[in-house]
């Protein structure tokens, strides 16, 4: 599990920590894990040059100790200090060390660094950078019009200007990581759209916070977490109890959304398929999944994808039956907040809206969600109470009490026509065996975004190649 904890969370556990150790024990942790960071990115010491840009902070304190280590390796080291007052030891130590250091005067190298280490603000930062530290940067790590750089960019802790607890990026600059090198754990930005984008690859270094940091109310799952909540047939199954999953999608207007749906349910995970709904369309998924059945009594149901304007019939019918369900797409327009069956009685779901029908939804603007998404998906999980799955690069699955999952599998030639559908399939289907709502969609998000992985080899595909490789991520996640 990739745990990502808040400023006030980390504020809390260094102090716990730092009580036992020896002063600035713990920035020497963090300097030499980044220095050792940056030296695997240079390839070496000899020849290298970098510049460090530093903040008034610690944030910068941990640059200039690192800088210290390199210039003692080899590497030619310069400190532009961007703060009358920067952290005084660490500026002696680079000095001893045979770096050197100079304050931001708008003029620009005659030469650029291989790597600028970015230790202008840490977790303390304020959203945005001062215009000296967006001049500075923009010198030293030009970009062309396509964002290209020929030097290399390091992040202390967290991309300077970012918004550390909420993954929102600020309106004026921040800076665009190549590499973040952060400590103790992962903070949310790291993992949450639109600012973990910025961080680049993200380095964890071990400094000991572990035993004093709470449990995370942001994690990413991995592998092994998948693995273990991954269902598996016992020796006595039979196809009923291993759960059955009902789809009510497709229509005569979108009849390949029903399809897709299907074969998302259809990836071997839950006993049997059930399809109910337009006759045309379960012609065509008879004759591509001989082995989905017509009407009878489910444990879950995927409803809405590709629906018309039957959808919210749909979704009372499948309401009725009280079992978990997933609400996609048109059937989403339908729902009631907070998500009751009609006696009232509440029934587990999983809501999978994507930026735009989250926002209406919520009655708000679809760059809202975007550019806030952590908070919108929390909100949207607290109003129906009930789980929400808000999809997008990193998916984030919702859950009232105010857990959130980030999916961070999956690569951009997953954002194709029905690949939603094959999801929610795919989510229902894992309902259908008896996982819980905030399993399903976190387990069915991470198998769907790795077996896009698997099937794009980094090349392009369709909806149906990654219901097809659902069934090869499972094996091996269980080999
Ligand atoms: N916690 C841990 O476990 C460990 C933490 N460690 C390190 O400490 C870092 C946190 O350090 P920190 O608390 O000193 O704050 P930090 O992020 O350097 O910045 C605050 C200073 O910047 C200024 N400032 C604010 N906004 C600004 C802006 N937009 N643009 C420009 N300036 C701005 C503000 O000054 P002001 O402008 O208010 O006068 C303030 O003084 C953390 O990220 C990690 O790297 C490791 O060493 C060891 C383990
Ligand atoms: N840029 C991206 N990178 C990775 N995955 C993406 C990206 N954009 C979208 N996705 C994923 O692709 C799927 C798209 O679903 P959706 O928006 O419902 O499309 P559709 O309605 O065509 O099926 C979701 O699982 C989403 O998480
Ligand atoms: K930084």
């Amino acid at each position: 599990m990739r745990a990502a904890h808040t400023e006030a969370q980390v504020r809390d556990a260094e102090a716990a920590l730092a009580s036992t150790l020896a002063d600035g024990a713990l920035m020497q942790r963090a300097a030499t894990g980044l220095a050792y960071a940056v030296l695997g990115l240079l390839g070496g010491a000899y020849g290298r040059r970098v510049v460090l840009l530093v903040g008034s902070g610690a944030n910068g304190g941990d640059a200039l100790h690192a800088g210290a280590l390199l210039a003692r390796r080899g590497v030619a080291v310069e400190a532009v200090l961007l703060s009358e007052a920067v952290h005084a030891e660490g500026l002696a130590a680079l000095r001893a060390a045979g770096g050197r250091d100079r304050g931001w005067d708008g003029t620009g190298p005659r030469r650029l660094p291989d790597v600028v280490v970015d230790g202008i603000v840490g977790i303390g930062g304020r959203p945005g950078l001062k215009p000296d530290a967006a001049a500075a940067l923009a010198a030293y790590a030009p970009e062309d019009d396509t964002g290209a750089r020929p030097v290399q960019v390091v992040a202390v802790d967290v991309p300077s200007g970012v918004e550390v607890d909420t993954g929102r990026l600020p309106d004026g600059a921040h800076v665009r990581a190549d590499l973040t090198v952060t400590f103790g754990t992962h903070k949310v930005a790291h993992l949450v759209d639109p600012a973990s984008p910025a961080c680049g690859a993200v380095h964890l270094v071990d400094i000991g916070l572990g035993p004093h940091l709470p449990p995370a109310d942001v994690v990413a799952l991995q592998a092994d977490d998948v693995a273990a909540l991954l269902p598996r047939p016992g020796r006595a199954a039979h196809k009923y109890t291993r759960g059955v999953v009902g789809v009510r999608a497709g229509s005569g207007r979108y009849p390949g959304a029903g399809l897709l749906a299907v074969a998302g349910a259809a990836s071997g995970l839950a006993g049997m398929v059930r399809y109910v709904g337009d006759p045309t369309v379960l012609d065509r998924v008879r004759e591509a999944h001989p082995e989905v059945v017509g009407v009878g009594r489910v444990q879950s149901w995927t409803v809405g994808s590709g629906g018309d304007n039957r959808a919210g019939a749909a979704l009372r019918a499948a309401l009725a039956d009280e079992v978990p369900l997933v609400v996609d797409a048109e059937a989403l327009r339908h729902l009631d907040a907070p998500v009751r069956a009609e006696d009232g009685s509440s029934v587990p779901a999983v809501l999978t809206p994507h930026a735009g029908e989250l926002a209406s939804l919520l009655g708000v603007e679809r760059a809202d969600v975007e550019a806030d998404q952590l908070a919108y998906a929390r909100r949207a999980a607290q109003r129906y109470d009930t789980v929400v799955l808000l999809k997008g690069p990193h998916s984030l699955v919702a859950h009232p009490d105010g857990r959130v999952r980030v999916n961070t599998t999956g690569p951009s030639w997953l954002a194709t026509a029905g690949a939603g559908d094959v999801l929610a399939g795919l989510v229902g289907a894992l309902l259908a065996t008896g996982l819980d709502p905030f399993d399903a969609a976190a387990v069915g998000s991470w198998l769907h975004g790795a077996a896009a992985t698997y099937a794009s080899q980094g090349g392009p595909i369709v909806a149906s190649d990654v219901a097809d490789a659902v069934g090869e991520v499972v094996r091996s996640l269980l080999a």
